[in-house]
């Protein structure tokens, strides 16, 4: 499930990355001074005022651009980080706001190409950090060498029409990739998960981490920092405010209707109209989608991405570096609910229940969780049960490729496995699937009618339908988000239509799997490979957490000095071997008993 931080999702910085037992993140409020860059948070502080050049909205005299720059050369950078992904339309101006950055002395630039280009170019900039290219798969492990935070954007970005979630069978592959890389090399690192859809690709470094032994919640976040800037962006204008004073917390995870801006919650304190509410709600989150289409193709949001991840990257290194009272939204593991991920703050999960945690969210959010968190936790197992799906259905071919001799060669110098997901090397070509003739799901008769088929996957579906809107021009051209139906059309759904309720309202077209669908051709069982498994883990640790807790709590076997250890019963020890074992990772103790339908 998703957590977001407050000021969007959880936090990960700071005393609460020194401290170690608490799980859950909580929120440090930003007293503490940002120097470096003041364009990133809002001017709550005094301090945030004393920023340097770099992107202060007034124009610094030369004297105080001196000084300022004096004061960052002065400052002890401690920090060295890695990126990945770095030559990408996010990193090279994420480069560029990390070479500017105080904490950072060494910068390790890695991607597939162009490294050396970007390094050579940034190195001229007069920072005291040190710019190291890492060019191509073989460099990568020298690159996270000795890394104290790692920002990923590498993947591709997705284009008109096409949701994050279309970005899975690729990007997937990728962050695991790296991720198995940065456990072996820097296990203690923070890692800045920025690759689409952060929803799954927050849940894919988990479990990369976990079947690596090397997890620890705390060190995985999610960048989400992009909502918040945005939120705080957009409710500044509609409401005239200094946006540097405006801070609105943003929950929930990185995609469409789970983005949740708490707009209650604005500090200054701001009253807004259900109309505003409604508006400013659906800009939020469909603002990722007004750059897609803007750029019409050649990618989504770069420069604000950067920006919105250098924000995250001085909080993780202030926090790192000992500076209190700095807080950043992120998408984060969680225990607030028995789903995995969701935003809290200000929670102490040693002490608490569910329940409490949940009630005093909605005291501080005053707004009730309850819808928000079904909302979430159905996308996230729609998230899941697709990528599963999909996985399944495509057998050899879906985020697959045969491993070729140059790359089992590469792959182990890297210190790859043999048989491992090879990592697609080109982007953002986005790889052809067969459609599946043994997957999908049954479709109601008006879709069927529509589709000229009865069984069809639930994203193809979707495909389908986008192709027929744009073939026959019904976006409204005010608003692309809008559609307007034609005759057709509105035989599958009602008005107003937009994006986000065609996928709502395509729900009760879509029927469980076809009962009379032939059985899957028998295939020679191949290992399974991790994504799969993570895949299947989750979903199965969705579906069956909530009776696990159930159980653990009616039978009063919930550690008391420790809530998250379980002291196992009779049952509990014949089922797990164990006395005594972590709650979040009974599904792992469990799993020789789970048979999988
Ligand atoms: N979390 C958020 O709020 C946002 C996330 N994104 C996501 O960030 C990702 C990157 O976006 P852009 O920079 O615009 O894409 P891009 O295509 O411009 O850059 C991606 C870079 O990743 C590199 N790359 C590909 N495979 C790699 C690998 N295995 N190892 C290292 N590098 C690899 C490519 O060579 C390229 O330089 C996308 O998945 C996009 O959806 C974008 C905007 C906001
Ligand atoms: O929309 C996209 O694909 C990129 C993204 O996550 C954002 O801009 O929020």
């Amino acid at each position: 499930m998703a957590f977001s931080m407050t000021h969007g999702p959880t936090c990960a910085t700071g005393s609460v990355l020194r401290s170690a037992p608490r799980l859950h993140q909580s929120r440090v409020p930003q007293q503490q001074t940002l120097r470096t860059f003041c364009g990133f948070k809002s001017a709550g502080s005094a301090n945030s005022r004393r920023c340097s050049a770099a992107l202060t909205q007034r124009r610094p005299s030369t004297a105080r651009a001196s000084r300022d720059l004096a004061r960052a050369v002065e400052c002890k950078s401690q920090f060295k980080v890695a990126l990945l992904g770095a030559a990408g339309g996010i990193g090279q101006p994420l480069a560029l706001l990390l070479k500017m950055n105080r904490y950072v002395s060494d910068l390790s630039l890695y991607d597939i190409v162009n490294v050396p280009g970007v390094a050579a170019d940034l190195s001229h900039c007069n920072t005291p950090t040190q710019v190291k290219a890492f060019n191509g798969k073989e460099s990568l492990e020298a690159a996270l060498e000795g890394a104290d935070l790692v920002v990923i954007p590498a993947g591709v970005p997705r284009k008109p029409g096409m949701t994050r979630d279309d970005l899975f069978n690729t990007n997937a592959s990728i962050v695991q990739g790296l991720i198995e890389a940065a456990a072996k090399v820097c296990p203690k690192a923070i890692l800045n998960i920025i690759t689409n859809p952060v929803n799954s690709t927050v849940p894919i470094t988990a479990e990369t981490l976990k079947a690596a032994g090397v997890y620890d919640p705390k060190r995985v976040l999610g960048v989400s920092t992009l909502d918040v800037v945005r939120a705080n962006t957009f409710v500044a204008e509609a409401k005239g405010l200094n946006v540097k004073d405006v801070d609105v917390p943003v929950v929930g995870g990185h995609a469409g209707i789970t983005i949740l801006p708490l707009l209650s919650q604005t500090q200054p304190k701001v009253n807004f109209s259900e109309d505003e509410v409604a508006k400013l709600t659906d800009r939020i989150q469909n603002a990722g989608t007004e750059v897609v289409e803007a750029k019409a193709g050649a990618g989504s949001a770069t420069l604000s991405m950067a920006y919105a991840a250098a924000r995250m990257a001085e909080s993780v290194l202030a926090g790192l570096s000992g500076e209190g009272n700095v807080y950043e939204c992120a998408f984060v593991d969680s225990q607030v609910t028995e789903l995995p991920y969701f935003a809290t703050k200000d929670i102490d999960t040693e002490t608490t229940t569910e329940r409490k945690l949940r009630t005093s969210l909605e005291a501080h959010f005053s707004e009730d969780l309850t819808s928000k968190k079904q909302v979430i936790s159905e996308e996230v197992k729609r998230y899941l049960a697709e990528a599963d799906a999909r996985a399944n259905a495509n057998g050899d071919e879906g985020d697959e490729e045969p491993e070729s001799d140059a790359d089992a060669d590469s792959d182990s110098k890297s210190g790859a496995k043999k048989g491992k997901r090879k990592i697609k090397p080109e982007l953002p070509v986005k790889k052809k699937r067969k459609a599946s003739t043994t997957g999908g799901s049954t479709l109601s008769a008006e879709l069927s009618e529509f589709l000229g088929v009865k069984v069809m996957q639930r994203c193809q579906v979707v495909k389908r339908l986008w192709e027929y809107i744009k073939a026959n021009n019904l976006q409204d051209p005010e608003n692309k988000r809008r559609i307007i139906p034609d005759d057709k059309l509105q035989t599958l759904f009602t008005t107003p239509l937009d994006q986000l309720n065609m996928n709502k309202q395509l729900t009760r077209h879509i029927l469980p799997k076809d009962p009379d669908a032939p059985p899957p051709t028998p295939k020679e069982k191949k290992p399974q490979k991790n994504t799969t498994r993570w895949r299947s883990q989750a979903c199965n640790w969705l579906d069956k957490a909530p009776a696990f807790w159930k159980y653990v709590k009616e039978n009063g076997l919930q550690d008391p000095s420790n809530k998250k250890n379980i002291i196992s019963d009779a049952k509990l020890k014949q089922l797990t071997g164990e006395d005594s074992f972590g709650g979040f990772g009974f599904m792992k103790l469990f799993s020789p008993h789970i048979i999988k339908d």
